[in-house]
């Protein structure tokens, strides 16, 4: 398991359709608009009137799939695809999803996971002493095997079982010769929504922007608890549980998911404005221009300076050619790796005073790599405005961030980062601000959202990860009477 944390980094992304000529080419498309969420791998599997087809491999999806041959080979009119940033397990070919299994009734089927699961330790030796065999080491595949194990009678109701056995964070799309079935755990942690193609064919995905990539129309989110089946009949909405309390997580829409994205509801960029205008009314200051850190943080730059006045420029450009998330094994590899991505727009910065805006910051890299630049540029003060609360509790829903020990916000006050990353001033969002930008998604405590990495307020039991995190807040003095909401 990765115990290091290094940068913030994505979390897989998933695409399925059933019904379409074009379905792994529609697959691959989607996958492309989803590439932001994992960057490690990609693989996608085809259903030809019950044959199965894989490919898949470790890289960028241009990279997997930059022979041609390769998409010939995925015929059908049915394919999943996923797009792997690893949580668990190791960073091998034999983790990048769809897994495939062998099954008695319905002979095969596939497998695409994104989140976490909180009980995998418990879950792989609970199996091994059924002898099971693993295909892999990550906890994605537990579920397919819970599948296999099951003295239920039939596939769907095998995989309730076993979704009900499950823990943790999980957005699921499974393939048989004759279903695409999706599922979401009892939180909904991660985005999971509906499209339909105007020739019928029936799309589900992670996030909104890969419907509008492939020209399909929103229908609606995959709901907490639901198992979604589509075949040739049509759809069909089942249950594995109905005790079940929204609580997707903040991080997308802060950070994961793309501007362009639609997640229950509420656009990610106006949702990412209005985080900027919260944090400019919370941490007012005079300067002279606003600027953000590309990518990610530029919708929340845009709503800071919307909301206090002072103009937006581009004082920082970011190069095309460097993937999104630079993960590198060393600090020094990581300073260079940011020192690649992004550079200064002389002209802009030169003489001003400047807020500066980013949506996060992890281990500080980024903000004190930028700061000294753009104070070597020329500027003559650099407020940091951070368009989220302090990151200091790990989480184990899906983001690779499952120790506090190289969390700079869990390890040191607000004034000492500001004077580590050598700002002039430093303020960060608070909850109550993050959860009012986002919007209520509904009137229990949590407010739909999770905000445990902020707040130490985990909606669930956390199961192998417990004995870990008592640890850390132990050792910290992070957070007197962190609780779980049970
Ligand atoms: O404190 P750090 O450890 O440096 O991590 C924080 C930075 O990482 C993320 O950006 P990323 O580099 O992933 O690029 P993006 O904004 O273009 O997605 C995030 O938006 C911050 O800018
Ligand atoms: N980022 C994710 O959603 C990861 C899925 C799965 N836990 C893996 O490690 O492959
Ligand atoms: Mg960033």
């Amino acid at each position: 398991m990765p115990n290091e944390v290094k940068g913030l980094n994505e979390e897989c992304g998933l695409f399925g359709i059933w019904g379409s000529e074009h379905a792994a080419q529609l697959t691959y498309d989607g996958l492309h608009s989803l590439q932001h969420r994992g960057q490690e791998g990609a693989g996608i599997v085809s259903n030809d009137h019950g044959e199965f087809h894989r490919q898949r491999g470790l890289g960028l999806l241009a990279e997997v799939f930059s022979d041609p041959q390769k998409m010939t080979t995925l015929t059908g009119q049915a394919a999943v695809g996923h797009v792997r940033y690893a949580t668990a397990g190791n960073h091998g070919v034999e983790n990048i999803q769809p897994m495939l299994f062998d099954h008695p009734q319905v002979k095969q089927f596939a497998l695409a996971h994104n989140g976490n699961l909180t009980n995998a330790n418990q879950l792989r030796q609970e199996l091994r002493a059924q002898n099971v065999t693993f295909q892999a080491t990550s906890d994605s595949e537990l579920l397919g095997e819970l599948v296999q194990v099951s003295n239920q009678p039939d596939f769907i109701s095998q995989l309730k079982a076993g979704l009900n056995h499950i823990r943790g964070g999980f957005a699921y799309i499974m393939m048989t010769p004759t279903a695409l079935v999706a599922a979401l755990d009892p939180n909904g942690f991660r985005p999971l929504v509906i499209g339909k193609m105007d020739d019928g064919a029936t799309i589900i995905c992670s996030e909104t922007c890969a419907l509008d990539q492939v020209g399909a129309t929103f229908v609606r989110d995959v709901e907490p608890g639901e198992v979604v089946i589509v075949n040739n009949h049509g759809m069909t909405i089942d249950h594995f549980t109905t005790d079940t309390h929204l609580a997707i997580c903040s991080m997308e829409y802060i950070y994961f998911a793309r501007p362009d994205s639609v997640i229950r509801g509420i656009s990610v960029h106006e949702a990412r404005l209005r985080m900027g205008a919260n944090i400019a009314k919370e941490a007012p200051v005079k300067a002279d221009v606003v600027i953000g850190v590309p990518n990610s943080s530029l919708s929340a730059a845009i709503g800071y300076a919307k909301a206090s006045g002072i103009p937006y420029d581009m004082g920082m450009i970011k190069n095309q050619y460097v993937a999104r998330t630079f993960i590198e094994p060393t600090q020094a590899k990581r300073a260079r790796g940011v020192s690649m991505k992004l550079s200064v727009v002389k002209s802009v910065v030169a003489g001003k005073d400047i807020v500066l805006v980013d949506d996060s910051i992890v281990r500080g890299t980024t903000s004190s790599y930028i700061v000294r630049l753009l104070k070597k540029a020329g500027a003559k003060s650099v407020h940091v405005r951070i368009a989220s609360p302090v990151l200091k509790f790990p989480c184990y829903y899906g983001i690779d961030i499952q120790t506090t020990k190289e969390l700079i916000g869990a390890n040191h006050t607000v004034d000492e980062i500001r004077d580590l990353i050598g700002a002039d001033s430093l303020a960060y969002l608070s909850v109550d601000g993050l959860v009012n930008a986002i919007g209520e998604l509904n009137d229990t405590t949590n407010h739909g959202l999770c905000t445990a990495y902020f707040d130490g307020q985990y909606p669930t039991p956390l199961y192998d990860y417990q004995a870990g995190f008592d640890e850390e807040v132990a050792r910290l003095g992070l957070y007197e009477g962190v609780q779980h909401i049970d």
